[in-house]
């Protein structure tokens, strides 16, 4: 699976400050001279890498930045203070494109990396700069030159090796906080996640994978209920998918009733999808005694015979978690490398965050009913709303 993240901003430099005119008065100096200080550079703007971020997404709510103007100078020599330089952190991986000329800046593959993406304006001159010996009272100064400014568009790409599957409340999300940096909010109630969330878990220096947290599936989904499928299409390209199963859900469903509803929909989306490495991984071990947890476990295994490989975790405690990454990074590793494959696929991106509704990006507005569309034009700005 790939995922796009894209957002355009523009960036401000801070003007370079003004010089001044000034000269110096004091009492018993008469005719002091030109003291006119200069102003403070701009600041400039730059983009920095920050591992723990994995969207783009503030950059589609919060779209102008602008870096401090450099001060003024002052008489007496005083030079203006320079203006403050702005850093934006964007998720590793982040592309800066000039959008109006076509040019990449570049690409931020590490993290702590930081690039100037608009330059501050110069400081102007204070007028005792121009003294010279036949004009010693110069009455002359210069401005700071105005600082970049630039549309950038940023664009980030990850693919997603690992994707989650599971019923609402599985403990997706709570999964994914444990092993990677990335937070999507958990919470008891269904549907929490609203739009797929990415983490990066890193095995050691060289070796990590991402992994893909989507919305719960229930169901049905097949047909359209709840958030459906529209979310599983972006698992078609993940390497193995890990189906997360509650092993006491607090509906008091029945776990293998619930195993079964998820394979029932993915087969019925799509048999290809179906026939996917999948792993079990039961979750919630915490609530339950070892027997009682080994004996739900080996009952679903029997009722849907299953072949595959099983873990136990519980996501919350990080228990045997570290187990289940380091089991798919080995496993990822003895893959045959899909890198020179995915070059080609640029144009096969499959999943563009324009779900983004472009009207309630404009307004702060945001009605309750829009939930309730059938249609696939879901909204889901929504979970954006800083927790
Ligand atoms: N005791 C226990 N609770 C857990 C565990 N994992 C998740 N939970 C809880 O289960 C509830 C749902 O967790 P989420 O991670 O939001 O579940 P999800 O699968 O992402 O749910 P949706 O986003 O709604 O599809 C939360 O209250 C979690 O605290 C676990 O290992 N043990
Ligand atoms: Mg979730």
């Amino acid at each position: 699976m790939k995922f796009v993240d894209e957002a355009e901003i523009r960036v401000e430099a801070g003007d370079g400050g003004n010089g001044v005119i000034g000269f110096r008065r004091e009492k018993y100096v008469p005719r002091g001279g030109p003291d006119g200080g200069d102003g403070g550079d701009g600041g400039s703007v730059y983009l920095v890498a920050d591992e723990n971020l994995n969207t783009l997404i503030d950059f589609r709510f919060e779209r102008f930045h602008r870096a401090e103007r450099g001060k003024n100078g002052q008489g007496s020599d005083c030079t203006g203070r320079a203006g403050a330089d702005l850093e934006l952190k964007v998720p590793v991986g982040t592309r800066a494109t000039d959008k109006d000329t076509g040019e990449v800046l570049g690409d931020l593959t590490e993290h702590g990396m930081r690039m100037k993406v608009a330059q501050g304006g110069f400081h102007g001159l204070g007028n005792a700069r121009f003294k010279s010996s036949t004009n010693r009272a110069p009455r002359q100064k210069s401005n700071g030159t105005p600082g970049e400014i630039r549309w950038l568009s940023l664009e980030l790409m990850l693919l997603a090796d690992v994707g989650l599957l599971g019923l609402p409340n599985a403990g997706k999300s709570t999964f994914i906080r444990s092993v990677s940096s990335a937070k999507p909010k958990v919470a008891d109630y269904p549907f929490t996640t609203l739009v797929p969330n990415l983490g990066v878990v890193r095995q050691d220096a060289q070796r990590s994978f991402v992994i893909a947290d989507i919305p719960g599936l229930i169901e049905g989904a097949a047909d359209g209920a709840g958030l459906g499928i529209q979310f599983l299409k972006h698992l078609e390209r993940c390497r193995v998918l890990l189906h997360l199963v509650d092993l006491l859900p607090a509906d008091q469903s029945d776990p293998v009733e619930n195993a079964k509803a998820i394979i029932a929909e993915l087969e019925k989306y799509n048999p290809k999808l179906a026939a996917k490495p999948r792993w079990l991984v039961f979750n919630k071990i915490d609530l339950l005694l070892e027997e009682e947890a080994d004996e739900i476990c080996q009952k679903i295994i029997e009722a849907l015979d299953w072949q595959d490989r099983s873990f136990q975790i519980s996501a919350f405690q990080k228990k045997n978690t570290d187990d289940l990454c380091r089991e798919v990074m080995n496993y990822l590793d003895s893959l045959p490398d899909e890198s020179e494959q995915q070059k080609d696929l640029q144009e096969e991106v499959a999943f563009k965050w324009d779900s983004y509704d472009k009207k309630s990006l404009q307004t702060d507005d945001f009605d309750d009913d829009d939930f309730d569309d059938d249609d696939d034009d879901y909204d889901v700005e929504v979970i954006y709303t800083k927790e």
